[in-house]
């Protein structure tokens, strides 16, 4: 197939604004800084943006990969974002998110999880302590089976299920997501120590095993109500969550 020659300046306009992450299995191509002003609980606060794209084919020809995507229906698929605030690459302290993505939760404001809480709750803490980041998972979904099945392990939830028995009632692992992109595209965005928002010591040790320096974890808890109480309680007692002082259940 012949390629199609780009616009000498459409490929100058965004030349500057990609880079190639060579990792294991291919490559990660990350596009921005992109300005992001956000709504905030109602003020307008500027963001940076950057997305990203796995691919096998690993290359610095950026044509190559603008003219694939045109073909390859990429609204089919999910790619991650992050968001980043402040003096990201130097900021002597910097918090960050890694939060995955809950389409019930983030998008609709479903109250069976704490998912849209976190995500909203984060932004904000990243705002006041005035540099951070917050990566947004797309391909993390029900903690890792995808949304079509999330919404079976519903229907078993509805069924005195709790999540980590939903999940392997239908053949999953409670849990099989990863953070390895997300850590290979933070590493091209920072090397200066973070501190992690999470009740969630798997995603701290990733971080920590990753090599990057880590200075420390921020716990998040709250919006508990009677929909999420059984839910946040399967966190602590199922799924190895830390129970902080601020706790999240009631007892
Ligand atoms: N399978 C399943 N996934 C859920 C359910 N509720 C939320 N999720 C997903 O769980 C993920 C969030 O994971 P959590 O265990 O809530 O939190 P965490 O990310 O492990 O830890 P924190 O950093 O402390 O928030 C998102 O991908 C949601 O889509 C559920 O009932 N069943």
């Amino acid at each position: 197939m012949e390629e199609t020659k780009l616009d000498l300046k459409v490929l100058s306009i965004l030349e500057d604004k990609i880079q190639l992450i060579k990792t294991e299995k291919g490559a990660i191509y990350l596009v921005g800084p992109i300005k992001l002003p956000v709504n905030l609980y109602g003020e307008t606060v500027e963001f940076k943006w950057y997305c990203w794209l796995n691919c096998d084919e690993v290359t610095e020809n950026f044509e190559r990969i603008i003219n694939k995507l045109s073909s390859i229906n990429l609204a089919e698929f999910q790619q991650s974002s992050v968001l980043v605030y402040g003096d990201f690459q130097y900021g002597d302290d910097a918090i960050i998110r890694m939060h995955s993505i809950c389409h019930t939760g983030d998008i609709f404001g479903s109250k069976r999880c704490d998912c849209g809480f976190q995500l909203k709750q984060s932004m904000k803490m990243i705002v006041e302590h005035g540099t951070g980041a917050l990566f947004y998972l797309a391909n993390h979904e029900g903690r890792g089976i995808g949304l079509f099945s999330k919404a079976m392990a519903y229907i078993f939830q509805e069924n005195g299920y709790d999540t980590v028995d939903a999940n392997q009632a239908l053949g999953f692992v409670d849990d099989s997501r990863n953070y390895r992109d997300a850590i290979q595209v933070l590493k091209a965005l920072r090397s200066k120590p973070v501190t992690l928002i999470t009740n969630n010591p798997k995603k701290f040790d990733a971080l920590k095993n990753s090599g990057l320096p880590v200075s420390g974890r921020e716990a998040l808890w709250g919006d508990v109500s009677e929909y999420n109480e059984k839910y946040l309680e399967t966190k602590i007692n199922r799924s190895g969550h830390m129970r902080d002082e601020d706790t999240c259940c009631n007892d």
